[in-house]
């Protein structure tokens, strides 16, 4: 049978090779807000690109718009222009509730202040992206409590826990799901050195084993020498 030039059609254009490479593109950003009487411009022409896998670190003085980015590049705000593609899908025109089922499916979130959720216990709040996601998997939520040292907490409630405690916990629910993509925001700015360190590797340890790339806002030099790629801030661009 003849195919049609429709069949045709979607046959040369949905071939791997023409998709564009990045997990996630973000193109000509612009983000302003209003201050008193002022529009503000804090993201100013931004494109970027994040791989599969990759692990970019953002980095520039407080105020240059790091966490702004990153909340534009997660889809947890809109921007005014510009647009934010993640594996092939355009995020910028999706509404809440479409949006919420790929946060759900595809990305990881690690917050400075834990964000937990605070009536439900460690090995719960673990479970969740799970649970909501409506696939539930035990092994899987225990193998990450074990991996980042919480197997005797893990019927705590988060206000029982110290801060290093409480982000490991917020590191192994935001891979539980072994999402495309994992965004934190520094992730290591609440805690001691120790602490810090150990949340880092744990980061970098469970990505490697998910696969997932991941985009942290940092002031930490010693995390940025670890990155795949480093890219700097200044007053609302990308610099380098
Ligand atoms: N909703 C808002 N209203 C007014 N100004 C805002 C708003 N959100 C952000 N800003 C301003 O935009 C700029 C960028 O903020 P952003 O939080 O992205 O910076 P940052 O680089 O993450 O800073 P820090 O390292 O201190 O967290 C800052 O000058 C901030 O005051």
């Amino acid at each position: 049978m003849t195919p049609l030039a429709s069949d045709l059609d979607s046959a040369t254009t949905i071939t791997p090779a023409s998709k564009p490479s990045a997990l996630l593109t973000a193109i000509q950003l612009n983000k302003t807000v209003q201050v008193g009487e002022q529009k503000l411009s804090i993201i100013k022409d931004v494109d970027i690109y994040v791989n599969a896998g990759e692990f970019v670190v953002i980095m520039g003085k407080s105020g240059s718009g790091k966490s702004t980015l990153l909340a534009l590049l997660a889809a947890l705000d809109y921007p005014d222009s510009g647009s934010v593609e993640l594996a092939g899908q355009t995020l910028s025109n999706l509404d809440e509730d479409a949006l919420a089922v790929i946060r759900q499916r595809d990305m990881g979130f690690v917050f400075q202040s834990f964000h937990l959720l605070p009536t439900l216990t460690v090995a719960e709040n673990i479970a969740f992206p799970l649970d909501i996601a409506r696939r539930p998997n035990k092994a899987r939520v225990n193998e990450l409590i074990e991996a980042v040292d919480l197997g005797h907490r893990r019927d705590s409630l988060p206000n029982q826990l110290s801060g290093g405690e409480q982000q490991r916990t917020a590191v192994a629910r935001a891979l539980v799901s072994q999402p495309k993509i994992v965004f934190a925001d520094e992730p290591t700015g609440n805690l001691d050195e120790q602490n810090a360190n150990q949340v880092m590797q744990l980061l970098l340890d469970l990505r490697q084993k998910t696969g997932s790339a991941l985009v942290v806002v940092t002031h930490d030099a010693a995390l940025a020498e670890m990155a795949d790629r480093v890219i700097t801030m200044h007053d609302g661009r990308i610099v380098s």
